[in-house]
C-alpha cells in the first residue's frame, strides 16, 4: 500500500514466519534437518559452491512447506467441508514440498557422499 512504512511489512513477514514455526510441525522437522545439514557442512568444511547448493534446497523447502501451509489455511477459510478440489489443491500444494525434499535429500547425497567416502579411505 502507498506510503506504507516498510518494517511494518517486515513485521508481518516475521509474525508469518513465526506462525509457521509455532504452528507447523513438518515445518519444524525441516529446521532440524536443516541444523543437522548446516553442522555437517560445517565439520566436513565443504566448498562455496556446495554450500550454495545446499542453502539453495535448504531454502527451497522452507519456503515450499510455508507456501503449502498459507494455502492449506486458505482452503480451510474458504472451504471448511469436504470437497474434491478442497483435496487437491491440498494434495498438489503437498507435492510441491514432496518435491522440494526429494531434490534436497539428491543435493546432500551428492555434496555428502564424496566426503563420507574419503573418510573412510
Ligand atoms: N476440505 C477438504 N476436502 C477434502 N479433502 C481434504 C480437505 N482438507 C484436507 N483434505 C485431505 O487431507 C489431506 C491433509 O490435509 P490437512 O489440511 O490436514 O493437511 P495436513 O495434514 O495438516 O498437512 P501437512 O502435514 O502438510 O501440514 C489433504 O492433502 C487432502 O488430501
Amino acid at each position: 500500500m502507498k506510503g506504507k512504512k516498510p518494517s511494518i511489512g517486515f513485521k508481518y513477514a516475521w509474525s508469518g514466519i513465526y506462525f509457521v514455526i509455532k504452528e507447523e510441525r513438518n515445518f519444524r522437522i525441516h529446521l532440524f534437518i536443516t541444523s543437522l545439514v548446516v553442522f555437517t557442512g560445517i565439520m566436513l568444511k565443504v566448498s562455496r559452491f556446495e554450500w550454495l547448493a545446499l542453502l539453495l534446497v535448504i531454502g527451497l523447502v522452507l519456503v515450499a512447506e510455508t507456501v503449502n501451509s498459507a494455502i492449506e489455511r486458505l482452503i480451510d477459510y474458504v472451504k471448511p467441508d469436504i470437497h474434491p478440489m478442497a483435496k487437491k489443491i491440498k494434495d498438489l500444494a503437498a507435492g510441491a514440498v514432496l518435491i522440494a525434499a526429494i531434490i534436497s535429500v539428491f543435493v546432500g547425497l551428492i555434496v555428502f557422499i564424496p566426503y563420507v567416502c574419503e573418510l573412510w579411505q
